[in-house]
């Protein structure tokens, strides 16, 4: 059988993540200079290094049988794929944005305005769903600049933390959509089986990097509250220890409750109270 092709940035933010995801998961490779292939290791499964944005058209088209890129660039595209995994990384917004001063306060106000972006399939969807129609200025990059270029009255573009905006002191307007990294699939791919074992593994690793094992002791008659505070993926795993009024709890929690849990659990009486790192698991 012929292996499975995977579309990995080639280059730009989504690079390195897509790349250490794949490690995690086992299936390792060495991309070779600025070399545009790579074999994985011990699996029937082969990489191309394709830029971001024709990631999801060459998936749809059946050159790569699954790609890694930005759910905002699958939507753009506009073509027929299956979103096997999101992979809980690269998390942005597109938003309509405009100078702090500007006299638009509503998408109806950008009827005859004209806006740079990038996205020019998704703000047209946008516009009509407003009933206002634009002239549209499609760049590939350095989208903020244009209204000081006099280009544009209003852009639309990626939001991360906002820094970008406020150096050139523009504000949103109103938010098109969210959007993050995903694994992608055509609908006939080359190696089905493996294409399953592909999402399972970076599955393992997607769920292993945002909770942590916590493991603490606890009165016997403290543990149904401890379970409130913490009632795991599943839930969790109760030992007897020696002492019969006590037990041994281990539970995953989601990354970002770790502490206030951890803070909870002891305020009614656990100790011992252990975090712990998962590299990877199957649940
Ligand atoms: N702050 C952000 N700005 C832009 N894209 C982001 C951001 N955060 C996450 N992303 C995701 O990264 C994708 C852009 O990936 P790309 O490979 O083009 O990286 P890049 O660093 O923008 O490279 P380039 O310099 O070529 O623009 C977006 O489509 C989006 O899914
Ligand atoms: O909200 P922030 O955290 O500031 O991030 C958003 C900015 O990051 C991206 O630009 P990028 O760095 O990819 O540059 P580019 O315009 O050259 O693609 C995006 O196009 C915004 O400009
Ligand atoms: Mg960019």
């Amino acid at each position: 059988m012929e292996n499975l092709r995977i579309g990995v940035p080639s280059k730009g933010r989504l690079a390195e993540l897509a790349t250490d995801l794949l490690k995690d998961a086992g299936l390792s490779f060495r991309r070779q200079d600025r070399s545009l292939f790579a074999l994985v290791k011990d699996a029937p499964v082969e990489i191309t290094f394709l830029r971001t944005d024709d990631i999801p058209v060459l998936c749809a088209e059946g050159a790569i049988d699954m790609g890694i890129t930005g759910s905002d660039l699958v939507a753009e595209a506009g073509v027929e794929l299956v979103e096997r995994l999101a992979l809980g990384v690269g998390n942005c917004r597109l938003a309509v944005c405009v100078p702090e001063s500007s006299a638009i306060k509503t998408a109806a106000d950008l009827d005859g305005a004209r806006i740079a972006t990038s996205f020019p399939h998704v703000t047209e969807k946008y516009l009509a769903e407003h009933g206002a129609k634009a002239h549209m200025v499609t760049l590939s990059g350095s989208v903020e600049v244009m209204i000081s270029l006099g280009v544009a009255d209003a852009i639309v573009d990626l939001v991360e933390t906002g820094s970008t905006l406020a150096a050139n002191r523009l504000r949103i307007l109103d938010e098109i959509g969210r959007y993050e990294t995903i694994l992608i699939q055509n609908h006939n791919p080359r190696h089905a089986e493996m294409a399953d074992r592909v999402v399972r593994r970076l599955e393992g690793v997607v769920i292993a990097r945002s909770y942590s094992l916590l493991e603490y002791n606890i009165p016997r008659t403290k543990l149904a509250e401890a379970e409130k505070i913490a009632p795991g993926f599943n839930s969790p795993t109760v030992s007897a220890l020696e002492d019969a009024d006590w037990c041994a709890v281990r539970v995953m929690v989601p990354r970002k409750q770790v502490i206030p849990a951890m803070e909870q659990l002891e305020a009614i009486g656990a100790s011992a109270i252990l975090e712990t790192q998962i590299a990877n698991c199957r649940l």
